[in-house]
C-alpha cells in the first residue's frame, strides 16, 4: 500500500521540473512497437507506474525494453514481437494498454485484449476504436471478458469519431499509417500529446497530414523504422504544479512548462487570480490575493482539460464565493467532493455539475483516491489544509506523477511517501 501524508500550511516557493507527459509517452511506447527492426530511444520520460506496467506489457509481447530511471530514457526493441495476448493482470491496471493493439495487428496479424484499465470516471467504450478496425478491414470479436481482433492487412477507409477521442485517434492512425492506401479520420483529437506522437510517427517514416484540424490524413506506407524522440512536457503536471502554487499563496518556477498548453486552464487560473509569467522554458507562477471563485467547463482541447477538473475543485475550496463546475468528458468523476467534504469543503454534486462554495478552511484526515487526478487533488487539499492529510491509495498518484514527494518538498511542501 502506497500512502501520502501532507501536512499543510507552507506557502510553496522555488523551482519545480515538470516531467514528460504520460499521456504522450503512453502512445509513443506503443508506437515503438510498430518497427519492426532497430531500437526506439524515447527520452525525456515520466517515472510513474503507467510506464513501469507498459514497460511490462511489451515485455509480455516479445518486445526487449530498457527503462533507464536515472537518464529518464527508453530503449525498446520490438524485433521478437511474439505474443498477441495483452494479459489481463498488466492489461487491466492501466489505460495505456489499449494503445498497443495496433502494432499487434501490424505484427502480428491479430491482438487478444484480455481487460484495459485506467481511471474508473464512468464510462469508458472504446467503439470508437474498434469500428475503426473494422472498417479498415479487421474482424473483431466481443467476447464477455476477452476481445478479438484479426486483421490480415489494413486497407485505408473514411473514418469518423462520434467525439474527438484521445486514444482513438491515435489508436486509428497507427492502424492506418501501415495500411494500404489513403485514410482520412473525421473528427480527431487536437490535443497537444496527439500531435506529439504523429510527429514521432512522421520521423518514423509515416505520412500524416492534418494533424490540430480534426480532419487527419494518413497515406499508409510499407515500413516505419525505430527513431529517438523526446516526449512533450506534461501539461496535466504543469497545471497540477501551477494550481499547488494557488493553493498556498506560493511563487514558483516551472522548468519545462509550456504555458500554450494550459489553454484555458490558465485563463481560468488567472480570473481567480493566479498570475504567469512566460520566462522561455520557464514559467513563473504566483498568488499574491484571495483566490475568487470560477465557472469551468470542461471539453476536449482546446478546452479545459478533464484531468484538472479535479484539481481546480480543490483550488476553488479556497475561493470566496461559488464556483461551477460542469464535466462534459465522464459521466463519473465527482467521487472528490465527498472527499473534500470530509476536509471541511462545501461541495454539491447533481449529476454532471458541482457548485463548490467557498471559502471554507480545510483540515486534514484520511481522504481516498478513488483515482489519478482525484488522488492529486487531495495533495493540492492536504498542502492547504490544517493538520495532516493521509491519502490512500498512493498508487493511483503515482500512475501519473513522478517523484511527487521530491519535486513538493524542493518547493518547501511537507509531503511524504509511504510504502507499506
Ligand atoms: C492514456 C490517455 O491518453 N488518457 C487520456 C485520454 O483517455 P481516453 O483516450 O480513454 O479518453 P477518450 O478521449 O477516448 O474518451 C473521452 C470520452 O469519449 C467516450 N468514448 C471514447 C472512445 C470510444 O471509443 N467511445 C466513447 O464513447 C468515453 O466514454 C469518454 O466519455 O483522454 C481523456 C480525455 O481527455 C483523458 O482524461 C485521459 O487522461
Ligand atoms: C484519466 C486519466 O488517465 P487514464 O486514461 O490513463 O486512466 C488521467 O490521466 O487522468
Amino acid at each position: 500500500m502506497v500512502r501520502y501524508r501532507v501536512r499543510g500550511g507552507n506557502a510553496l516557493r522555488g523551482t519545480a521540473f515538470i516531467q514528460g507527459a504520460k499521456n504522450a509517452v503512453l502512445p509513443m511506447i506503443g508506437a515503438a512497437l510498430l518497427a519492426a527492426r532497430g531500437r526506439t530511444v524515447l527520452r525525456n520520460v515520466p517515472i510513474i507506474e503507467d510506464v513501469r506496467r507498459a514497460v511490462e506489457l511489451a515485455e509480455a509481447i516479445g518486445a526487449r525494453v530498457e527503462l533507464h530511471e536515472k537518464e529518464r530514457t527508453l530503449v525498446i526493441d520490438a524485433s521478437g514481437l511474439d505474443s498477441p495476448v495483452l494479459p489481463a493482470e498488466i492489461a487491466r491496471r492501466f489505460r495505456g494498454s489499449v494503445l498497443f493493439v495496433p502494432a499487434l495487428l501490424h505484427r502480428l496479424g491479430e491482438a487478444i485484449i484480455e481487460g484495459v484499465g485506467g481511471c474508473n470516471l464512468g464510462s469508458r467504450n472504446l467503439d470508437f476504436h474498434y469500428l475503426g478496425y473494422k472498417r479498415l478491414g479487421a474482424v473483431v470479436n466481443e467476447g464477455d471478458a476477452v476481445i478479438h481482433v484479426k486483421a490480415a492487412g489494413f486497407t485505408g477507409a473514411t473514418l469518423y469519431l462520434d467525439t474527438p477521442s484521445h486514444t482513438g485517434t491515435e489508436n486509428l492512425i497507427m492502424a492506418a499509417a501501415l495500411a494500404r492506401g489513403t485514410t482520412v479520420i473525421e473528427n480527431a483529437a487536437l490535443e497537444p500529446e496527439v500531435l506529439d506522437v504523429i510527429d514521432m510517427l512522421t520521423r518514423m517514416g509515416a505520412k500524416i497530414s492534418g494533424g490540430g484540424t480534426g480532419f487527419i490524413t494518413v497515406e499508409g506506407v510499407d515500413e516505419l523504422h525505430a527513431v529517438e524522440h523526446t516526449v512533450m512536457p506534461d501539461r496535466l503536471d504543469a497545471g497540477v504544479f501551477a494550481m499547488a502554487a494557488a493553493m498556498t499563496g506560493g511563487e514558483v518556477n516551472l522548468v519545462g512548462a509550456d504555458l500554450d498548453h494550459l489553454g484555458v486552464v490558465r485563463y481560468k487560473l488567472e480570473q481567480m487570480g493566479v498570475e504567469f509569467a512566460d520566462h522561455g522554458a520557464v514559467l513563473h507562477v504566483r498568488r499574491d490575493r484571495p483566490l475568487r471563485p470560477i465557472n469551468v467547463i470542461t471539453d476536449t482541447y482546446p478546452g479545459f482539460a478533464t484531468d484538472l477538473q479535479s484539481p481546480i475543485m480543490a483550488v476553488a475550496c479556497l475561493a470566496d464565493g461559488a464556483s461551477y463546475i460542469h464535466e462534459r468528458i465522464f459521466d463519473g468523476r465527482f467521487a472528490l467532493a465527498t472527499e473534500l467534504n470530509k476536509m471541511g469543503a462545501d461541495i454539491e454534486v447533481k449529476e454532471n455539475s458541482a457548485v463548490v462554495r467557498g471559502a471554507t478552511p480545510l483540515r486534514g484526515t484520511q481522504v481516498t483516491a478513488h483515482d489519478l487526478r482525484s488522488g492529486i487533488a487531495l495533495v493540492l487539499a492536504g498542502l492547504a489544509a490544517e493538520g495532516e492529510t493521509v491519502i490512500e491509495s498512493g498508487y493511483l498518484i503515482d500512475r501519473g506523477h513522478s517523484y511527487l514527494a521530491e519535486r513538493m518538498q524542493a518547493l518547501g511542501a511537507d509531503v511524504t511517501q509511504e510504502i507499506s
